[in-house]
């Protein structure tokens, strides 16, 4: 299955997205599609055998409307041509408001005198000439209006029904009943009627469409503001070293393992590491780690982070659209374009909604045709339901929060995958906490080896090289501690053979025909080997939190060894604030119960499941979620062997700096790995959903009052009516609310809740 993403344009209101999104499930071969109106882009997930991207594209060009794929190059960025088509057809709609409001004024200032009954003489006759209105009219009607005709019969084509259709039906009815009058005055003043135009309702409802629609597309702009801020961070260019010589190049040059050089001050232009040189980098518009990192040989840097007070040399290791920052555009981009839960409500209320109010409009017409058999009344309180009912806000409501709170995660280097996630992080009743890389930093350190037989020095470090030897072919951090201790040592690595890892447990190998085992207690005594020998180290080590582990040769315990991995400065913090906020924190380890009691203890988690294997984990994951009512889990984890439990839980959430399959499998990335980086998703999805709510109920308010206004309902007790104008500008101003409203969540900033318990 291939997943395409595709920007659109030329959509108007939800239905629109709505018509797209059923033209291209039509296709054979399309297996999923999500059209989002508010980023203007189609994520549509096909088989490649059976479909390919220009067919897709052509069902978007049949159903009216064109794309273009999105750029997955960052230094490109948005395509020059496409910002010269937006900027030319922003251009084009300022035209048609500055001719519309114009022509809006002169008439309206021409029927101040009949409408008064005041005789003002700055204001010339001529202008409430019927004919003199006409000729003003019509322009508009079919110039500024143009694209509702247009967009309007695209859909009809296709059977359905748009905003533009009811803009289109809504202010050709005003015009043509104007017209009429114009042309047959007689007709009304034969039968007692004073005869009445209603020009300035076309031309000043159109106008205000267009306004809003102006300003709703800048205001719109902005709810990507944070991909363009992402994107802005990319220097332009790297000062690479080439065959011996430095030389500045574009950054669209480098190539894997350039050697680049960084000065002071300067922005690290891809992702690399460090090669020579000290230095302090500034890492938060990517992490949003406010301290900055010290880095050194080895080390990895991160590409549009900011170095500070050395100068260094990195050899690159991920340049273009594989770079960290690319890969964070990317998918910041992606969970813009998805949809959120609350969204399906809005959807299937835009489904049936333009139908609906085309059949509400005309009941309203005959109703008031039959029963008060006023023509004129009838067609104008019809337009003002046709013009009001416009559900555009609708479905605005939601993907605009969603694009600003995942931006402003992205800001706060928390990567949301998905509108989703965002959605369910401020339900989260329980968080599991993975121990190792998760609360602990991750990197273990081998403190004490104990050699159970013989004292010698020269035993040790045999002992040692075995256990290297072994402990080199696994992955586990726990194995790169063991071998790291041995090198510094300085043992030498020798080979193995028949090496095999037990997940949970240990691993085991061959070395000059002995077989060596290492691991937990329990699989030792799974394995019949007696570990009883000496509690009184493996105690005090438990206490202290540290990691025992046991090596055998050829079956009998030989050494054993504890394993340090301090917590996180962040992370004792971080557990108070969780259960602050009434959040149940749990810790789930493979470690043994002591070591996992004691760091439960340090950081003050009092529910602890230990020696938990790693398919143990999904099972305990469904076991919590089974548990009660209405529980959300979320699980914060870092390794491989967490995986399937952040898959599991209902917002899996994974440290930036453990394993790829981790990010890969979770919904959420704490770039940085601070776990305070929790608290702040909680508090965006609850200042995002927050906003969604206020927005649908900007949306519906309008709608739901609106539209029985304007069909009359309040007429018969207090003679109210809904003057069209009134409705257009209220349609207007529901969208413009929306997004102003949308856009207020770039305020937000995680709040700091204080950790300590008065
Ligand atoms: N390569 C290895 N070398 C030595 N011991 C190992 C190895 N792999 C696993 N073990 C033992 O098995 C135990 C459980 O391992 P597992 O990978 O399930 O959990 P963990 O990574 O230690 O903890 P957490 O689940 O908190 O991340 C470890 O604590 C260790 O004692
Ligand atoms: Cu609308
Ligand atoms: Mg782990």
């Amino acid at each position: 299955m291939d997943t395409l993403t595709l920007k659109l344009q030329g959509m108007s209101c939800a239905s629109c997205a709505n018509n797209i999104d059923q033209a291209i499930r039509l296709i054979p071969g399309v297996i999923d599609c999500n059209v989002n109106f508010g980023a203007e882009q189609a994520t549509i997930n096909y088989d490649r055998t059976r479909t390919n991207v220009k067919i897709i594209q052509a069902a978007i060009d049949a159903a009216g409307y064109s794309s273009y794929p999105t750029s997955e190059d960052i230094l490109t960025g948005e395509d020059d041509g496409q910002k010269a088509i937006k900027l030319a057809q922003e251009r084009e709609i300022r035209r048609k408001v500055i001719v519309a409001c114009v022509i809006a004024m002169i008439i309206f200032v021409g029927s101040i005198p009949m409408m008064t009954g005041l005789h003002l003489p700055f204001i010339p006759e001529f202008l409430h000439n019927y004919w003199v209105q006409l000729v003003l009219t019509t322009p508009v009607q079919f110039w500024c209006g143009w694209s509702f005709y247009v967009n309007g019969w695209k859909a009809l084509k296709h059977h359905m029904a748009t905003m533009d259709t009811l803009m289109a039906v809504g202010t050709t009815a005003a015009y043509l009943y104007s017209l009429f009058v114009t042309l047959f005055s007689g007709f009304f003043t034969d039968q007692g009627l004073i005869p009445h135009v209603y020009y300035e309702v076309s031309v000043t409802v159109i106008a205000l469409i267009l306004l809003g629609r102006l300003l709703e597309h800048r205001a719109r702009g902005k709810t990507s503001e944070a991909i363009h801020k992402l994107m802005g961070l990319q220097p332009r260019n790297a000062r690479v070293i080439r065959d011996g010589v430095e030389m500045d190049i574009s950054i669209t040059e480098v190539e894997i393992n350039d050697v680049i050089v960084v000065r002071p001050g300067e922005k690290i232009p891809v992702d690399g590491e460090v090669i020579a040189g000290i230095s302090t980098v500034d890492e938060s518009m990517v992490t949003g780690e406010s301290l900055p990192v010290k880095k050194q040989a080895g080390d990895e840097v991160i590409g549009a982070t900011i170095n500070k007070t050395g100068s260094f040399q990195l050899r690159a290791t991920r340049v273009g659209k594989d770079t960290f920052l690319a890969q964070i555009v990317k998918l910041v981009q992606q969970a813009q374009g998805s949809k959120a839960p609350i969204q399906r409500l809005a959807d299937q209320v835009t489904g049936w909604f333009v139908p609906a109010v085309i059949a509400i409009a005309i009941a309203t017409f005959v109703i008031w045709f039959n029963f008060m058999g006023n023509f004129t009344l009838a067609i104008m309180t019809a337009v003002g339901v046709l013009i009001i009912a416009c559900p555009c806000a609708l479905g605005l409501a939601t993907p605009t929060s969603i694009m600003v709170g995942t931006g402003k995660g992205a800001e706060n280097g928390i990567l949301i995958k998905d509108a989703q996630s965002l959605e369910l992080a401020h339900k989260i009743t329980t968080i599991v906490l993975d121990k190792t890389g998760t609360l602990t930093q991750g990197n273990p350190t081998v403190t004490d080896f104990v050699c159970l037989k013989g004292t010698a020095n020269h035993n040790e470090l045999q002992l040692l090289q075995l256990a290297a030897a072994v402990e080199r072919n696994s992955e586990h951090p726990l194995a790169e501690a063991v071998v790291k201790y041995a090198q510094s040592q300085g043992v030498n690595l020798i080979e193995s053979h028949n090496f095999a890892a037990v997940p949970g447990s240990g691993v085991q190998g061959v070395v000059s025909d002995r077989l060596i085992q290492i691991g937990t207690q329990r699989w030792m005594t799974e394995l019949g080997i007696n570990t009883h020998s000496l509690p009184e180290y493996q105690q005090a080590w438990e206490a202290g939190g540290k990691t025992v582990i046991f090596m055998a040769v050829d079956g009998e315990i030989e050494a054993v060894m504890g394993i340090a991995d301090a917590l996180k400065p962040s992370s004792t913090a971080a557990v108070k604030i969780l259960q602050k906020m009434g959040l149940e924190v749990v810790m789930l380890t493979g470690d043994n119960s002591k070591t996992a009691e004691a760091i439960a203890q340090e950081v003050g988690i009092d529910r602890v499941f230990p020696e938990v294997r790693p398919e143990q984990k999904t099972a305990m994951i469904k076991s919590l979620q089974g548990n009660g009512k209405s529980q959300i889990i979320a699980m914060v984890g870092d390794g491989i062997n967490d995986a399937p439990a952040l898959a599991q839980a209902d917002v899996g959430i994974a440290i930036g700096t453990g394993t790829d399959v981790a990010i890969a499998a979770s919904d959420i990335t704490l770039i940085s790995g601070d776990l305070q980086g929790i608290v702040t998703a909680i508090q965006l999805s609850r200042a995002t959903m927050s906003n969604i709510r206020q927005n649908l109920f900007f949306a519906f308010i309008y709608n739901i009052i609106g539209i029985p206004v304007a069909a009359g309902i309040l007429f018969p007790w207090f003679g109210w009516l809904l003057n069209p104008i009134l409705a257009g500008a209220a349609m207007a101003l529901s969208s413009l609310c929306v997004v102003t409203n949308a856009l207020r969540l770039r305020q937000f900033h995680p709040k700091i809740i204080s950790a300590s318990v008065q």
